[in-house]
C-alpha cells in the first residue's frame, strides 16, 4: 500500500519521540512491503518562531490532504508568556478543528510487568482496561465568546462550553459502537448537577444508548468520576466525555499505567486523515536528554495503521513487539529504567 504521511514533530521531545516511531514506521514498510511518503511539518512554537503563526495555512493544507498525521507535543517555556497573542496550543487546537477530527481515543491499559510502576496498589490495577472517548473539536476549548476585555478598570476574562446536539450525538454514538466490540458498558462523564451542557449531553446520551439495548449505560458526574478512576479503575470500560474533563482524566488515568509517556491516542473525524498523537506534551523538563519514552508516540502510530491505513496486521505486529520489549524490562526512566529513547526503540525493532 501507499500512502503519505505528515509529520508534525512540534516541540521539547516531539522531534526525539516522532524520530522513533517514523524508525518503527519504515520497519513496518520494509517487512511488510508498504511505500510510505512521509512529508515533515511545523506545528506549535518552532511554527511560531519561522512564520509568527502556531499553524501555516499551507501546513494544515498538507495535513488535509494526506492519508494520516503523526503529531509529537507542542510548547514550552519559550512561549508561555500568558499575554502573547500566539501560542504553540493554539496551532494543535487548529489542526484539530482543521481535521474535523471530533472524536479522540485514548485507551488506558496495565502491562502486567508495570504494576509496580503505578503508586497505586496492585490489586487496584487488577482487570484494568478502558478507553476515554474524548470530544475534541467542541466545548470549552472552542466556545464563544472567548475573550479578555476591560470593565471599569478591572480585567475579565471569558471561556464558553457550548455544545449542538448533534455534536453530542455522533461523539457519544461512536462511543456505544466502540462498547459493543469490548465489554459493553459505557461511562458518560459530565456535570448535569450545575452545567446546561451537561443536561442536553445526559439527555442526547439516553437517546442514543435507546439504539443499544445491549449495551449498559451509566452517566457520573466528573468528580465522581476523577475519585472512581483512581479507587475503583476497573469497573470502566468505554468513557464518553466532554473535550476539557477529558483532557485532565486521561492524565489522571495515565498513572493507572505508570507512566504519560506510554499512552498513544488516535482522533478520528467522520472522513479525512486521522490524527495520531501521545497524550503527553513536549516535557520541557527532559527535552534534548534522549530520554523521552517513545512508546506513546509508537503505539500512535500502530493506531495510524489501524484506523488510518486499514492495516490491522501491522498495527497489531508494533503492539506485540512493545508489549514484549515492556516485558523484558528495557524501559526509560520515567518507569524507573535506564534505557534511552534509542535503545527503547532498537529493542521494539529487534523483535518486530
Ligand atoms: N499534545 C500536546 O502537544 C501537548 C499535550 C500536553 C501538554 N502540552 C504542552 O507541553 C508543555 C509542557 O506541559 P507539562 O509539563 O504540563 O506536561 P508534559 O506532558 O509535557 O509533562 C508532564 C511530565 O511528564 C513527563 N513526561 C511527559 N511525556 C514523557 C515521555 N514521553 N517520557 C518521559 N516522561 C514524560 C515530563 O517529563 C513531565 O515531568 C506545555 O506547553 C503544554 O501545553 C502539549
Ligand atoms: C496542549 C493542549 C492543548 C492539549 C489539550 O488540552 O488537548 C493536551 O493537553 C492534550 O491532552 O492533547
Ligand atoms: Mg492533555
Amino acid at each position: 500500500m501507499q500512502a503519505k504521511i505528515i509529520l508534525l514533530p512540534g516541540d521539547g521531545i516531539g522531534p526525539e519521540v516522532v524520530a522513533a516511531a517514523v524508525r518503527v514506521l519504515q520497519a513496518v514498510e520494509k517487512k511488510f512491503g508498504h511505500s510510505f511518503h512521509f512529508e515533515k511539518q511545523l506545528i506549535g512554537g518552532c511554527s511560531i518562531d519561522a512564520s509568527g503563526v502556531a499553524l501555516t495555512d499551507s501546513a494544515l493544507k498538507a495535513c488535509q490532504s494526506a492519508d494520516a498525521v503523526l503529531l509529537g507535543a507542542v510548547g514550552g517555556p519559550k512561549w508561555d508568556d500568558p499575554l502573547a497573542k500566539e501560542r504553540p496550543e493554539k496551532g494543535l487546537l487548529a489542526l484539530r478543528k482543521g481535521l474535523g477530527v471530533f472524536a479522540n481515543l485514548r485507551p488506558v491499559k496495565v502491562y502486567p510487568s508495570l504494576v509496580g510502576a503505578s503508586p497505586l496498589r496492585p490489586e487496584k490495577l487488577a482487570g484494568v482496561d478502558m478507553v476515554v472517548v474524548r470530544e475534541l473539536t467542541g466545548g470549552l476549548y472552542f466556545g464563544k465568546p472567548k475573550c479578555r476585555e476591560q470593565i471599569d478598570g478591572r480585567t475579565h476574562a471569558v471561556d464558553t462550553m457550548e455544545y449542538m446536539d448533534d455534536e453530542i450525538r455522533r461523539i457519544v454514538d461512536m462511543a456505544f459502537q466502540l462498547a459493543r466490540g469490548r465489554r459493553k458498558k459505557v461511562t458518560s462523564v459530565d456535570k448535569a448537577n450545575v452545567l446546561e451542557t451537561s443536561r442536553l449531553w445526559r439527555q442526547v446520551t439516553a437517546d442514543v444508548a435507546a439504539g443499544y439495548p445491549d449495551v449498559k449505560l451509566e452517566n457520573m458526574l466528573v468528580d465522581t468520576a476523577a475519585m472512581r478512576l483512581v479507587s475503583n479503575p476497573a469497573e470502566f470500560d468505554v468513557l464518553v466525555t466532554e473535550n476539557m474533563f477529558g483532557d485532565i482524566l486521561t492524565d489522571e488515568a495515565a498513572v493507572l499505567s505508570g507512566s504519560m509517556g506510554l499512552l498513544p491516542s488516535a482522533s478520528l473525524g467522520s472522513d479525512g486523515p486521522g490524527l495520531y498523537e501521545p497524550i503527553h506534551g513536549s516535557a520541557p523538563d527532559i527535552a534534548g536528554k534522549g530520554i523521552a519514552n517513545p512508546i506513546g508516540t509508537i503505539l500512535s502510530s500502530a493506531f495510524l495503521l489501524r484506523y488510518s491505513l486499514k492495516l490491522e496486521k501491522e498495527a497489531s505486529a508494533i503492539e506485540m513487539a512493545v508489549e514484549k520489549t515492556i516485558a523484558s524490562g528495557r524501559l526509560t526512566a520515567d518507569l524507573g529504567g535506564t534505557a534511552n529513547t534509542t535503545e527503547v526503540t532498537d529493542s521494539i525493532l529487534d523483535v518486530l
